[in-house]
């Protein structure tokens, strides 16, 4: 698991290693991974280094110090550098010495615009980790213009280092060098970061508990249920799907094939569509009612029941039976709607809540807003519920306030379909036994690969995205060291 830390905690561990440290030797550190990445970047996108031209676009922070320290080094192999310098009488006065003792020019502020148009590559030190509100209007004005590849120093300045959000003008970077730890803006807003490339400062020791988490691949193979000499049929986990209706078979259909195609446990359907759903997936032992359905390690409700007295009875009767319960899409606007349903839950019954913004504003009252990690927080305290939040990045929350963040792998789950099967998977993974919130981070991840693997660059439909679970785990295993 890579943990990621807020600007809070990273700068607390900073001041703990600074105190320890030559002066200077940290940003000289971190200010050397960025002039290494900077000559990579040029020697890719603009075919060489040495006669090249860089532009730093450097704040009043350390963060500019970075820059102008990493100009100096691109100096050294014979690269032109040019500063704009956003407050000339705050810039880091070691940095600025220093680059301009390696030959580095520094260039009024007016003249920005015209060295950043001529730039084969602009070094974005506006501001780190103490970046606060939106990118003043000087900063912004020169972010606007800039069409050359970006290499971020630490973050992309003007999106919110601890919550992903963009307000106004911000740099969309090709890479991001980034020092010490990764920030929540990594994985919250990994499309305006770029590449993220980690150089280590050895803040490692000072860190603590990382505020957020991200599974590796390693991580979603270990957890992967594989069937043992041991097993059989019912030893991993049989998942319960009650999902869909006569009229709307689809949401069925596809809940109870990801919970097929997850694992190797049995699946039982109950509900309207079991006709339907025995047709498409025989595997599928399938019933018309919740209440003779057997035994199942776990329960996945909502997908297409219905909102109406029936689809209360089902979820209230699932909470009773002492097993997990994923409860998504209509079992959520249940809870909204009746919250004492969840009067039906044993305390000690683990619930997962899988709402999209929509349902989470139905949920909770208020929609996520911008800090979407304090939002899922809360909800999953509230509900005392692992609450998986999607979006471009899903995040999932557990009561003790523990976080996981799937990074986004495009865009190619945004399509009808795509949360049914999301909650199968997150049933056979809760039936084989995983704790529900590694379950349902485990679960996202394959669900965010099955997308990218259907895709491979044009849009993919939920019955294609269903059919790449397999390889979706076939990848995180081969990932795996
Ligand atoms: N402290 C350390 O040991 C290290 C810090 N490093 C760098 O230092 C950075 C943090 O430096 P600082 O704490 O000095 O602060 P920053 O450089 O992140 O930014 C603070 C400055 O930016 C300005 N600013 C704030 N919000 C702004 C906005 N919205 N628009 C325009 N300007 C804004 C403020 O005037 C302030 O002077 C890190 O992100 C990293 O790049 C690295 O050199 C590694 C070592
Ligand atoms: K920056």
């Amino acid at each position: 698991m890579r943990g990621i830390w807020t600007t809070d905690h990273v700068r607390q561990a900073e001041d703990r290693l600074l105190a320890v440290t030559p002066e200077g030797a940290l940003m000289r550190r971190a200010a050397h991974g960025v002039a290494v990445h900077a000559a990579r970047m040029l020697a890719e996108h603009a075919g060489s280094v040495s006669g090249r031209r860089v532009v730093l676009l450097v704040g009043a922070g350390n963060n500019g110090g970075d820059a102008l320290w990493a100009g100096a080094f691109l100096r050294k192999r014979g690269v032109g550098v040019a500063a704009v310098l956003l407050k000339p009488e705050k810039a880091h006065p070691q940095g600025l010495a220093a680059l301009c003792r390696a030959g580095g020019r520094v260039v009024p502020l007016a003249d920005g615009p015209q060295w950043i148009e001529n730039a084969d590559l602009v070094v974005d030190g506006i501001v780190g980790i103490s970046a606060k509100g939106p990118l003043r209007p000087d900063a912004a004005e020169l972010v606007e213009r800039v069409t050359a590849p970006v290499l971020a120093v630490d973050l992309p300045s003007g999106v919110e280092p601890d919550t992903g959000a963009v307000d106004g003008a911000a740099v969309a970077a090709t890479a991001t060098v980034t020092f010490g730890a990764l920030k929540p803006v990594h994985v919250l807003n990994p499309e305006r970061c770029g590449e993220v490339v980690f150089v280590d400062i050895g803040l490692g020791d000072e860190l603590g508990e990382p505020d957020l988490r991200r599974l590796d691949a390693a991580d979603v193979a270990a957890a992967w249920p594989m069937p043992g000499p041991s097993d059989n049929k019912y030893s991993q986990g049989v998942t319960g799907v009650a999902a869909g209706s006569a009229a709307y078979p689809g949401a069925a259909v596809l809940a109870a094939a990801a919970a097929v195609r997850a694992t190797s446990g049995m699946v039982r359907y109950a509900g309207h569509a079991a006709d339907v759903v025995r047709w498409h997936w025989p595997e599928v032992v399938a019933t018309g009612s919740i209440f003779d359905a057997g035994r199942v390690q776990a329960w996945v409700v909502g997908p297409g029941i219905g909102t109406g007295s029936a689809g209360r009875d089902v979820l209230v009767h699932a909470l009773g039976q002492g097993v997990p319960v994923c409860a998504d899409a209509d079992a959520i606007t249940i809870i909204a709607e009746r919250p004492e349903v969840l009067d039906a839950r044993d305390p000690d019954t683990p619930l997962l809540l899988t709402p999209h913004d929509g349902e989470f504003e139905r949920l909770t009252g208020k929609a996520p807003g911008p800090d979407r990690v304090a939002a899922v927080r809360e909800a999953a305290r509230r509900f005392d519920a692992v609450v998986l939040l999607k979006g471009h990045s899903t995040l999932v929350a557990d009561p003790a306030g523990r976080v996981l963040v799937n990074k986004a792998r495009g865009s190619w789950l945004a399509t009808a379909g795509s949360g049914d099967v999301l909650s199968g998977l997150t049933g056979a993974l809760l039936a084989s036994g995983l704790e529900p919130w590694l379950a349902a981070g485990v679960a996202a991840d394959i669900h965010a690969r099955a997308g990218e693997l259907a895709a491979r660059g044009v849009p993919a439909s939920a019955s294609g995205v269903l059919a790449a679970i397999p390889d979706a785990v076939r990848q995180a295993r081969s990932l795996a060291p």
